[in-house]
């Protein structure tokens, strides 16, 4: 019995277009005056280090640090640094109405309608758990923030890894079987079912589900028995 939902973002409640073409743009244009406005305040410059260390660059070195959190954006590389500075920079862009962020038109009706039949709802996305509540506080459907009980970003691990849902399971205290994950990429999605939770893949059009699909498969929220 279904007991909680863990949604993706990207491809599956929103657009892939809204997080490649405007969110992303977003923060590659916007990283080096944040970098130089904001790079000595103690988040920003964890962030900075932790770039510096993964790309095996000098702490100090700005410059190089900017020029390869650009191009990770470019790779659309799930990095944590990465992610958790976006994050950071999309709150401006929020905060002014650059944009609001994307919802396929059914999911905001869905979610209401999950939570009011009793489910926990929850989201694991690459993008940080500040960038989530963001995308979900400044969506196209209003703030649905209050829908939520958690969040989950790669610090508890990447998601195509099983462990990565077990550790949510355990947080979230529902047995893996009642907790049904919803996404569009199939290796999360077989991450998810190793890991014992029930899955459902978004093929959202103009994608089709394959006929030989490995996990549930639908077209839109409307079509989840949960
Ligand atoms: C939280 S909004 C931006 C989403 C993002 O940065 C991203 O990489 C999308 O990843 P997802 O795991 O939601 O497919
Ligand atoms: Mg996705």
């Amino acid at each position: 019995m279904t007991r909680a939902i863990l949604t993706d973002i990207e491809g599956t409640t929103s657009s892939i277009s809204f997080v490649k073409d405007v969110l992303f743009p977003y923060a590659r244009e916007h990283l080096p005056a944040f970098v130089a406005a904001h790079g000595d305040e103690p988040e920003t410059a964890r962030w900075l280090a932790a770039t510096a260390s993964e790309a095996g660059l000098a702490a100090d070195d700005r410059a190089g640090i900017v020029a390869t959190l650009q191009r990770w954006i470019d790779e659309d590389r799930k990095i944590t640094p990465l992610k958790a500075l976006q994050g950071l920079i999309w709150a401006d862009g929020y905060a002014s109405g650059a944009y609001r962020a994307h919802l396929y038109a059914e999911v905001a009706a869905r979610l209401h309608g999950w939570k009011q039949q009793g489910l926990d709802l929850y989201v694991y996305s690459s993008g940080s758990v500040a960038a989530q509540k963001l995308f979900f506080g400044f969506s196209e459907a209003g703030d649905l923030t209050p829908l939520f009980s958690g969040y989950f970003d790669t610090e508890i691990g990447g998601k195509r890894e099983q462990a990565s849902y077990e550790r949510i399971a355990a947080q979230i205290g529902h047995a893996p079987a009642d907790i049904l994950f919803l996404s569009d990429i199939v290796e999360e999605l077989d991450a998810a079912r190793a890991a014992g939770l029930a899955t459902t893949w978004l093929c959202r059009p103009p994608l089709q589900c394959p006929a030989d699909a490995s996990h549930a498969c639908v077209a839109d929220f409307d079509a989840i028995t949960a």
